[in-house]
């Protein structure tokens, strides 16, 4: 399939005024073709056809939204090696990841359609009329949850597949039945367009209102401020910088009507080192710790870049390991220029401060814009009374937090800003430590993972992917797994309506034949 720049707005190719090229990370060499700049004039249209694709799609039967799901991910699929080629181009990222993350993009849309299938996200809820209770009779209530209406999507620079225009916040809406409008990276728009053409022709096949999708490529912040501004947009994901996010939670909150916005920012990933699994595998887990670090340059947002310890020699031993792996871990390609140049400039900060010990650093990189990885350390004590050294520096980056005692250890957890994960590295003796520690976690972060290293998210219904500001501006939410359908989704209740005038899950006969809790009770078709 052709890359050619264009704005896709439903099924018409637009162009426009101003134009910006995507940039090759790993050699700084512009790439062609030249991409038109969405205007508010685009993101008008786009609003406007997706207002009016909302009923139509919101009300398909439930095989009918599946299968175009997955008929997304067989589209995907049949652009062939084509995207990988210029996912690579265009991010720096390995073959063999965007060939997983391609497989995940898909594995993502066919698991959405199998829960719109089994329709539990629903929460069909029946209490039945009881008209002869005294004092007073309860009415017929019926409750299912509800499409919002269009949603905006901010794809990711450091997902270009999973999670940008067809990753999980565009399969997490479409399967709640809302169009959706991808506000497409600057980073990434060649892999962008060639995955909006390939939704695009899932939307014609399926026979659907074209307005169910648009593709807005542009640089500006004004076009992303636009498009959450329009007042037919009904919620918002997005996942990137704290200072983006918080300006699409500003833009949404002043507008007459107010909208949710979903923003994946930052995270550092607190990972507590228990005393006894220091001392028994602490150089093992020193070598662990800086493969999770590095893996794809340090650019995940569930990267380890907190570990907080007992001082003395068993972390040392930590310690001494970690850095000698550091040694040996080649530079990492970053995604952009900028990304790079924030990366150096939190390094560089670290490595002045006066409270903070560089630990390792890796190679230099031999090309442009690689991360050298970087391990520092400071005590708790300097680690409290400077918030900056516990903000996120996106990439290969990470500081050790030497603590005195245990209790040290719970102060420094309880001063923590909100997390996606928390990691307790722990041995046998360690547990009843654990127990104490979990808890604080837990208060503090959407996953807490046991001896595991948090980079990696299954996609599954029980996963998490969130948590408190400022890893997410909704802590009460999942941006990865099924649960996040549930993000574009409210409640309604029909009150004494008859059967033919109700959405086909409350009628009596289930058309659907998904499991209904019925005057408390969960009963299957
Ligand atoms: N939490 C996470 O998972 C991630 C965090 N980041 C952080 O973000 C930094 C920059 O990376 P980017 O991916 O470019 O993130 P970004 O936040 O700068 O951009 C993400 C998207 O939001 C748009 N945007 C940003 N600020 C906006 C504003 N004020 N108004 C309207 N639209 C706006 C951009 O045009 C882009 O489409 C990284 O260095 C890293 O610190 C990046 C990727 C993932
Ligand atoms: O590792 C994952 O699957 C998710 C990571 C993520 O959300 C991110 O890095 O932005």
């Amino acid at each position: 399939m052709q890359i050619t720049g264009a704005i896709l707005v439903g099924a018409n190719d637009r162009t426009g005024g101003s134009t910006f090229q995507a940039v090759d990370p790993a050699s700084g060499e512009t790439l062609s073709p030249a991409f038109h700049e969405a205007s508010p004039t685009d993101v008008d249209a786009a609003c406007a056809l997706a207002a009016e694709a909302f009923p139509t799609f919101r009300d398909l039967a439930l095989d009918v939204r599946a299968a175009f799901l997955e008929s997304i991910a067989e589209e995907i699929a049949a652009l062939g090696d084509d995207l990988i080629v210029r996912a690579m181009a265009e991010s720096g990222l390995p073959r063999a990841r965007l060939e997983g993350e391609r497989g995940r993009t898909m594995g993502q849309l066919k698991l959405f359609a199998s829960v719109l299938r089994e329709g539990s996200w629903m929460d069909v809820t029946i209490d039945p009329a009881m008209p002869d209770r005294a004092p007073l009779p309860r009415p017929d209530l019926r409750r299912l949850n509800v499409a919002l209406g269009p949603v905006a999507v901010f794809g990711a620079s450091n997902f270009p597949l999973a999670f940008s225009v067809a990753g999980g916040d565009t399969a997490s809406a479409l399967a709640a039945g809302c169009p959706v409008v991808v506000k497409g990276h600057p980073a990434h728009p060649g892999t962008g367009e060639l995955v909006a053409r390939a939704v695009r022709a899932a939307v014609a096949k399926a026979g659907l209102p074209a307005g169910v999708f648009s593709y807005l490529p542009g640089t500006t912040n004004e076009l992303g401020g636009a498009l959450v501004a329009d007042a037919r947009i009904k919620a918002v994901g997005f996942t990137g910088s704290r200072g983006g996010g918080l300006a699409l939670v500003k833009i949404a909150s002043e507008r007459p009507e107010p909208i949710p916005v979903y923003a994946e920012m930052s995270s550092v990933n607190p990972v507590v080192l228990f005393p006894a699994a220091a001392r028994n595998r602490g150089a093992a887990l020193g070598e662990a710790y800086v493969a999770s670090l590095t893996q794809g340059a340090g650019q995940f947002c569930t990267n380890p870049g907190l570990v907080i310890a007992l001082e003395g020699s068993d972390l040392a031993a930590f310690e001494a390991s970690a850095a000698a792996a550091m040694g040996k871990t080649p530079a990492g390609q970053m995604l952009t220029p900028a990304i790079h140049g924030l990366y150096s400039k939190g390094v560089d900060a670290l490595a002045a401060h006066a409270a903070v010990e560089t630990v390792a650093r890796g190679p230099v990189g031999e090309g442009v814009n690689q991360a050298q990885g970087a391990i520092f350390a400071a005590s708790a004590d300097a680690f409290a009374s400077d918030p900056v050294l516990g903000h996120e520096v996106f990439g290969s980056s990470s500081i050790v937090v030497r603590a005195r005692d245990m209790d040290e250890v719970k102060r420094i957890i309880r001063g923590l800003e909100g997390q996606l994960t928390a990691t307790v590295l722990f041995d046998e003796e360690d547990e009843e430590l654990v127990a104490e520690i979990v808890p604080l976690l837990a208060e503090r972060s959407g996953r807490v993972l046991g001896n595991g290293w948090p980079t990696g998210v299954e996609v599954s219904h029980a996963m998490v992917h969130g948590g408190p500001f400022p890893a997410t501006s909704d802590g009460r939410t999942t941006s990865v797994g099924t649960l996040a359908i549930a993000r574009f989704l409210r409640p309604v209740c029909y009150q004494n309506l008859p059967d033919r005038v109700l959405p086909p899950a409350l009628r009596s006969d289930n058309p659907y034949g998904v499991a209904r809790r019925v005057d408390g009770t969960m009963t299957q078709a």
